[in-house]
């Protein structure tokens, strides 16, 4: 799903979006500081597939690691984060799966939108994201390839979900560097469809089509 950012949800929002009782400035300020938490766990995951560190060592930084998730959940809310938006429009998704600010399995990805309908984000993929021996896993192309789509067919001023995606796998892409790529090709009433493409530095690797919908009751 992909929801318009920067303005505030709608009616036919209500179901899904929370609406939550915090200004801007402490959202911003909330993120400015799990944001680098993210950071430090993303390395933590690297360092945990890369070390080669002795079987005792292992023991005791799992201890330790251990004893940071007891405190960190002292205090936690229930389930999972959400997207929640304030009375100002301020939108956020913390555990989003690819740009969620505190989740350090998101690679994190920064969409930006270009004023010709271009939306694009580079990012690194490290040994976090590899499927085949020094590859990006074809799923996790799939995963950034459909955010940057849906964040696309939502242009800031829809609510869409995904219906129907399609990948070609035009060759493998290598971990490292990685562009996406994504505008919107049609719309026919409530169907948007997106076209977009993963790149690494040599050209594309993945060229994705996807058919993103406005759900009837968001209609
Ligand atoms: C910062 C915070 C803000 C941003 C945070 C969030 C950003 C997140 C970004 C996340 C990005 C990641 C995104 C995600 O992960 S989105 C999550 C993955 N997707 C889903 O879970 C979707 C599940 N499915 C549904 O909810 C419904 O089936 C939908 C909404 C899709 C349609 O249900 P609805 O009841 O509305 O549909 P309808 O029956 O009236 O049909 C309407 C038209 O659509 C055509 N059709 C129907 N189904 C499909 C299909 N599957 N493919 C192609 N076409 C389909 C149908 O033929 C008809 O066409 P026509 O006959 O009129 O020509």
């Amino acid at each position: 799903m992909s929801a318009p950012a920067g303005e505030a949800p709608s009616s036919g929002y209500a179901s899904i979006f929370v609406e939550e009782d915090l200004s801007t400035a402490e959202v911003d300020r909330l993120e400015a500081v799990h944001r680098p938490l993210a950071d430090s766990v993303r390395e933590l995951v690297d360092a945990t597939i890369r070390t080669t560190v002795d079987d005792e060592e292992v023991a005791a930084v799992r201890a330790e690691v251990d004893a940071l998730v007891a405190r960190l959940r002292a205090r936690q809310i229930e389930g999972a984060a959400g997207v929640r938006y304030n009375a100002e429009g301020r939108t956020w998704s913390w555990g989003n799966a690819v740009v969620g600010e505190r989740n350090a399995l998101a690679p994190p990805l920064d969409v930006v939108r270009d004023p010709d309908g271009l939306v694009h984000a580079d990012t690194l993929l490290g040994a976090a994201y590899e499927g085949p021996p020094g590859m990006v896993h074809g799923g996790v192309g799939a995963l950034l390839l459909d955010h940057v789509m849906g964040v696309t067919a939502s242009a800031r001023k829809r609510v869409t979900f995904t219906g129907t995606l399609t990948m070609r796998y035009v060759r493998s892409t290598p971990l490292g560097p990685v562009r996406l790529e994504s505008r919107i090709d049609r719309e026919e009433g409530r169907k948007v469809f997106v076209v977009a493409t993963l790149a690494d530095p040599d050209g594309v690797t993945v060229e994705a089509e996807g058919v993103f919908i406005v759900p009837r009751w968001a209609a």
